[in-house]
Protein backbone atom coordinates (compact mmCIF):
# COMPACT_ATOMS: atom_id res chain seq x y z
CA UNK A 1 0.00 0.00 0.00
CA UNK A 2 1.71 3.24 -0.48
CA UNK A 3 0.91 6.47 0.85
CA UNK A 4 -1.98 7.29 3.05
CA UNK A 5 -5.06 10.06 2.43
CA UNK A 6 -4.56 12.38 -0.85
CA UNK A 7 -5.63 16.09 -0.39
CA UNK A 8 -6.62 18.24 -3.20
CA UNK A 9 -4.88 15.88 -5.86
CA UNK A 10 -4.25 17.20 -8.98
CA UNK A 11 -6.65 14.45 -11.17
CA UNK A 12 -6.43 13.70 -14.69
CA UNK A 13 -9.46 11.75 -16.02
CA UNK A 14 -8.82 10.14 -19.25
CA UNK A 15 -11.97 9.40 -22.06
CA UNK A 16 -11.26 7.07 -24.73
CA UNK A 17 -13.36 7.73 -28.09
CA UNK A 18 -14.02 6.02 -31.02
CA UNK A 19 -16.59 7.40 -33.18
CA UNK A 20 -18.24 8.84 -30.02
CA UNK A 21 -19.43 12.24 -32.13
CA UNK A 22 -22.86 11.81 -30.99
CA UNK A 23 -22.48 10.38 -27.44
CA UNK A 24 -19.39 12.15 -26.19
CA UNK A 25 -20.76 16.16 -26.49
CA UNK A 26 -23.19 15.74 -23.28
CA UNK A 27 -21.02 13.39 -21.32
CA UNK A 28 -17.62 15.90 -21.96
CA UNK A 29 -19.89 19.23 -20.84
CA UNK A 30 -21.06 17.15 -17.75
CA UNK A 31 -18.22 15.84 -16.78
CA UNK A 32 -16.32 19.49 -16.82
CA UNK A 33 -19.55 20.80 -15.29
CA UNK A 34 -18.48 18.24 -12.28
CA UNK A 35 -15.12 18.78 -11.54
CA UNK A 36 -15.21 23.08 -11.92
CA UNK A 37 -17.50 22.43 -8.87
CA UNK A 38 -14.82 20.26 -6.86
CA UNK A 39 -12.10 21.82 -4.65
CA UNK A 40 -9.26 19.90 -6.73
CA UNK A 41 -7.76 20.99 -9.48
CA UNK A 42 -7.74 18.34 -12.67
CA UNK A 43 -7.20 17.77 -16.13
CA UNK A 44 -9.65 15.69 -18.79
CA UNK A 45 -7.61 14.05 -21.63
CA UNK A 46 -9.47 12.83 -24.54
CA UNK A 47 -8.20 10.08 -26.55
CA UNK A 48 -9.43 9.83 -30.27
CA UNK A 49 -8.89 6.67 -31.02
CA UNK A 50 -8.50 7.34 -35.09
CA UNK A 51 -12.19 7.75 -35.45
CA UNK A 52 -13.66 8.42 -38.78
CA UNK A 53 -16.33 11.00 -37.64
CA UNK A 54 -16.55 14.17 -36.46
CA UNK A 55 -14.94 13.30 -32.64
CA UNK A 56 -11.22 15.14 -32.89
CA UNK A 57 -13.10 18.26 -34.31
CA UNK A 58 -15.82 18.12 -31.48
CA UNK A 59 -12.80 18.30 -29.08
CA UNK A 60 -10.64 20.85 -30.49
CA UNK A 61 -13.71 22.66 -30.27
CA UNK A 62 -14.62 22.22 -26.98
CA UNK A 63 -11.07 22.80 -26.34
CA UNK A 64 -11.12 26.44 -27.47
CA UNK A 65 -13.25 27.38 -24.40
CA UNK A 66 -12.69 24.70 -21.62
CA UNK A 67 -8.39 25.18 -20.74
CA UNK A 68 -8.79 22.21 -18.66
CA UNK A 69 -9.62 20.02 -21.99
CA UNK A 70 -6.85 17.87 -23.68
CA UNK A 71 -6.54 15.58 -27.24
CA UNK A 72 -4.45 12.67 -27.78
CA UNK A 73 -5.12 11.85 -31.20
CA UNK A 74 -4.08 8.35 -32.85
CA UNK A 75 -3.73 8.41 -36.41
CA UNK A 76 -5.30 5.04 -36.92
CA UNK A 77 -7.70 2.82 -34.98
CA UNK A 78 -5.67 1.38 -32.73
CA UNK A 79 -8.34 -0.14 -29.88
CA UNK A 80 -9.75 0.75 -26.38
CA UNK A 81 -6.42 -0.92 -24.34
CA UNK A 82 -3.91 1.05 -26.52
CA UNK A 83 -6.04 4.29 -26.25
CA UNK A 84 -6.51 4.34 -22.75
CA UNK A 85 -2.81 2.99 -22.29
CA UNK A 86 -1.61 6.72 -24.47
CA UNK A 87 -4.16 8.51 -22.16
CA UNK A 88 -2.21 7.62 -18.87
CA UNK A 89 1.02 8.14 -20.08
CA UNK A 90 0.22 11.48 -21.76
CA UNK A 91 -1.85 12.24 -18.19
CA UNK A 92 -0.04 14.72 -15.23
CA UNK A 93 -2.64 13.83 -12.59
CA UNK A 94 -1.48 11.87 -9.10
CA UNK A 95 -4.64 10.67 -9.44
CA UNK A 96 -5.57 9.29 -13.25
CA UNK A 97 -8.97 8.01 -14.10
CA UNK A 98 -10.07 6.65 -17.24
CA UNK A 99 -13.88 6.63 -17.78
CA UNK A 100 -16.15 5.81 -21.05
CA UNK A 101 -17.26 8.08 -23.31
CA UNK A 102 -20.95 7.10 -23.42
CA UNK A 103 -21.27 8.69 -19.64
CA UNK A 104 -22.42 4.77 -18.78
CA UNK A 105 -21.37 5.43 -15.35
CA UNK A 106 -22.03 8.87 -14.49
CA UNK A 107 -18.68 11.47 -13.25
CA UNK A 108 -20.16 11.63 -10.31
CA UNK A 109 -19.96 8.17 -8.97
CA UNK A 110 -16.07 9.10 -8.48
CA UNK A 111 -16.66 9.85 -5.24
CA UNK A 112 -16.54 6.49 -4.28
CA UNK A 113 -13.38 5.57 -6.15
CA UNK A 114 -11.96 8.41 -4.56
CA UNK A 115 -13.02 7.19 -0.90
CA UNK A 116 -11.30 3.63 -1.93
CA UNK A 117 -7.84 5.86 -2.25
CA UNK A 118 -8.47 7.54 0.84
CA UNK A 119 -8.99 3.93 2.76
CA UNK A 120 -5.68 2.87 1.14
CA UNK A 121 -5.82 1.98 -2.58
CA UNK A 122 -3.51 1.94 -5.55
CA UNK A 123 -6.05 1.29 -7.55
CA UNK A 124 -9.78 1.61 -7.46
CA UNK A 125 -12.33 -0.38 -10.05
CA UNK A 126 -16.06 0.71 -10.54
CA UNK A 127 -18.32 -2.50 -10.63
CA UNK A 128 -21.37 -3.82 -11.83
CA UNK A 129 -21.59 -6.90 -10.06
CA UNK A 130 -21.27 -6.11 -6.46
CA UNK A 131 -24.32 -5.39 -4.65
CA UNK A 132 -25.16 -2.26 -3.07
CA UNK A 133 -28.12 -0.66 -1.70
CA UNK A 134 -27.38 2.48 -3.25
CA UNK A 135 -26.33 1.31 -6.67
CA UNK A 136 -28.30 0.82 -9.62
CA UNK A 137 -27.46 -1.39 -12.66
CA UNK A 138 -29.41 -0.91 -16.12
CA UNK A 139 -28.49 -3.30 -18.97
CA UNK A 140 -29.86 -5.92 -21.24
CA UNK A 141 -29.86 -9.52 -19.78
CA UNK A 142 -27.94 -10.82 -22.46
CA UNK A 143 -24.92 -8.89 -21.34
CA UNK A 144 -25.45 -9.32 -17.64
CA UNK A 145 -25.27 -13.38 -18.22
CA UNK A 146 -22.52 -12.55 -21.07
CA UNK A 147 -20.61 -10.57 -18.21
CA UNK A 148 -20.95 -12.90 -15.44
CA UNK A 149 -19.61 -16.02 -17.96
CA UNK A 150 -16.86 -14.14 -18.53
CA UNK A 151 -15.73 -12.69 -15.40
CA UNK A 152 -16.13 -16.18 -14.21
CA UNK A 153 -13.50 -17.19 -17.22
CA UNK A 154 -11.62 -14.42 -15.51
CA UNK A 155 -11.27 -15.46 -12.34
CA UNK A 156 -10.21 -19.21 -12.91
CA UNK A 157 -7.86 -18.22 -15.96
CA UNK A 158 -6.08 -14.62 -14.60
CA UNK A 159 -7.54 -12.93 -11.93
CA UNK A 160 -8.58 -14.07 -8.46
CA UNK A 161 -11.44 -12.50 -6.56
CA UNK A 162 -12.36 -9.73 -9.09
CA UNK A 163 -16.17 -9.48 -9.55
CA UNK A 164 -16.41 -7.25 -12.79
CA UNK A 165 -13.07 -6.46 -14.38
CA UNK A 166 -14.49 -4.44 -17.50
CA UNK A 167 -16.26 -1.44 -15.97
CA UNK A 168 -14.87 1.29 -17.61
CA UNK A 169 -14.10 3.42 -14.54
CA UNK A 170 -11.19 2.85 -13.11
CA UNK A 171 -8.58 4.71 -10.78
CA UNK A 172 -4.72 4.48 -10.84
CA UNK A 173 -2.12 6.44 -8.71
CA UNK A 174 0.21 8.02 -10.65
CA UNK A 175 2.94 5.85 -9.21
CA UNK A 176 0.62 2.55 -9.81
CA UNK A 177 -0.21 3.92 -13.60
CA UNK A 178 3.69 4.67 -14.50
CA UNK A 179 4.49 1.09 -13.13
CA UNK A 180 1.77 -1.00 -14.35
CA UNK A 181 0.91 1.05 -18.10
CA UNK A 182 4.49 0.46 -19.45
CA UNK A 183 4.02 -2.93 -19.15
CA UNK A 184 0.85 -3.77 -20.41
CA UNK A 185 0.68 -5.55 -24.14
CA UNK A 186 -3.30 -5.63 -24.43
CA UNK A 187 -4.92 -3.31 -27.26
CA UNK A 188 -7.87 -4.63 -27.45
CA UNK A 189 -10.88 -5.10 -24.85
CA UNK A 190 -9.14 -7.43 -23.06
CA UNK A 191 -6.47 -4.96 -21.30
CA UNK A 192 -8.63 -4.09 -18.36
CA UNK A 193 -8.08 -8.15 -17.12
CA UNK A 194 -3.89 -7.60 -17.88
CA UNK A 195 -4.16 -4.24 -16.52
CA UNK A 196 -5.58 -6.16 -12.64
CA UNK A 197 -3.46 -9.15 -13.71
CA UNK A 198 -0.28 -6.74 -13.26
CA UNK A 199 -1.61 -4.85 -10.33
CA UNK A 200 -1.99 -8.03 -8.42
CA UNK A 201 1.64 -9.22 -9.49
CA UNK A 202 3.31 -5.90 -8.76
CA UNK A 203 1.27 -5.76 -5.19
CA UNK A 204 -0.59 -3.11 -5.79
CA UNK A 205 -3.89 -2.74 -3.23
CA UNK A 206 -6.71 -2.93 -5.93
CA UNK A 207 -10.38 -2.13 -4.67
CA UNK A 208 -13.38 -2.94 -6.09
CA UNK A 209 -15.93 -0.66 -5.41
CA UNK A 210 -20.09 -0.74 -6.50
CA UNK A 211 -21.09 1.88 -9.35
CA UNK A 212 -24.09 3.07 -10.76
CA UNK A 213 -23.97 2.33 -14.57
CA UNK A 214 -26.65 1.51 -17.44
CA UNK A 215 -26.49 0.78 -20.85
CA UNK A 216 -26.23 3.60 -23.15
CA UNK A 217 -27.53 2.94 -26.30
CA UNK A 218 -24.73 2.55 -29.69
CA UNK A 219 -22.64 0.45 -27.86
CA UNK A 220 -19.72 -0.12 -29.97
CA UNK A 221 -18.70 -3.74 -28.36
CA UNK A 222 -19.95 -6.53 -31.23
CA UNK A 223 -21.23 -9.29 -28.63
CA UNK A 224 -20.08 -12.42 -29.70
CA UNK A 225 -16.96 -11.31 -32.04
CA UNK A 226 -15.66 -9.04 -29.29
CA UNK A 227 -16.17 -11.94 -26.60
CA UNK A 228 -14.32 -14.13 -28.64
CA UNK A 229 -11.69 -11.34 -28.97
CA UNK A 230 -11.42 -11.27 -25.27
CA UNK A 231 -10.70 -14.97 -24.61
CA UNK A 232 -7.71 -14.86 -26.94
CA UNK A 233 -6.43 -11.72 -24.89
CA UNK A 234 -6.67 -13.37 -21.67
CA UNK A 235 -5.10 -16.43 -22.67
CA UNK A 236 -2.69 -13.95 -24.61
CA UNK A 237 -1.98 -13.08 -20.46
CA UNK A 238 -1.09 -16.30 -19.50
CA UNK A 239 1.15 -17.32 -21.97
CA UNK A 240 3.23 -14.05 -21.80
CA UNK A 241 3.63 -14.43 -18.36
CA UNK A 242 4.33 -18.01 -18.67
CA UNK A 243 6.89 -17.10 -20.94
CA UNK A 244 8.81 -14.16 -19.08
CA UNK A 245 7.27 -11.99 -21.53
CA UNK A 246 6.43 -9.28 -18.32
CA UNK A 247 9.82 -8.66 -17.18
CA UNK A 248 10.88 -9.12 -14.06
CA UNK A 249 7.55 -9.43 -12.22
CA UNK A 250 6.96 -11.18 -9.01
CA UNK A 251 5.01 -14.82 -8.95
CA UNK A 252 5.54 -15.71 -12.71
CA UNK A 253 3.32 -18.77 -12.64
N1 LIG B 1 -15.47 -0.35 -29.73
C1 LIG B 1 -14.40 0.38 -29.53
N2 LIG B 1 -14.42 1.25 -28.53
C2 LIG B 1 -13.34 1.97 -28.35
C3 LIG B 1 -12.23 1.81 -29.19
N3 LIG B 1 -11.31 2.65 -28.77
C4 LIG B 1 -11.83 3.31 -27.77
N4 LIG B 1 -13.09 2.91 -27.49
C5 LIG B 1 -13.97 3.42 -26.40
O1 LIG B 1 -14.24 2.38 -25.45
C6 LIG B 1 -15.39 2.73 -24.67
C7 LIG B 1 -16.35 1.56 -24.50
O2 LIG B 1 -17.10 1.37 -25.65
P1 LIG B 1 -18.71 1.39 -25.68
O3 LIG B 1 -19.13 1.51 -27.08
O4 LIG B 1 -19.22 2.40 -24.69
O5 LIG B 1 -19.11 -0.07 -25.22
P2 LIG B 1 -19.85 -0.68 -23.93
O6 LIG B 1 -20.73 -1.72 -24.46
O7 LIG B 1 -20.44 0.31 -23.00
O8 LIG B 1 -18.57 -1.33 -23.25
C8 LIG B 1 -18.61 -2.20 -22.15
O9 LIG B 1 -17.82 -3.36 -22.49
C9 LIG B 1 -16.47 -3.07 -22.86
C10 LIG B 1 -15.75 -4.39 -23.19
O10 LIG B 1 -15.71 -5.25 -22.08
C11 LIG B 1 -15.77 -2.32 -21.70
O11 LIG B 1 -14.44 -1.94 -22.10
C12 LIG B 1 -16.57 -1.08 -21.33
O12 LIG B 1 -15.97 -0.41 -20.23
C13 LIG B 1 -18.01 -1.45 -20.98
O13 LIG B 1 -18.03 -2.28 -19.86
C14 LIG B 1 -15.98 3.95 -25.36
O14 LIG B 1 -15.51 5.09 -24.63
C15 LIG B 1 -15.37 3.87 -26.76
O15 LIG B 1 -15.36 5.10 -27.42
C16 LIG B 1 -12.22 0.87 -30.24
O16 LIG B 1 -11.29 0.67 -31.00
N5 LIG B 1 -13.33 0.18 -30.36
Amino acid sequence: MSGGPVKTPFLSFIIPAYNEEQRLPSYLERVIGFFAGQSYSFEIVVVDDGSSDGTAALVKALMAQHSCLRLEALDRNRGKGFAVKTGMSAAKGQLRVFADADGATPVEEIRRLLDAREQGADIAIGSRAMRSDECIVQGRVHRKIMGTVFNGLIRALAVRGIHDSQCGFKLFTASAAEDIFPRQRITGFGFDVELLFLARRLGYVVVEVPVNWSDVEGTKVRLVRDSFRMLGEVLRIRFTNLTGGYGDIPGKT
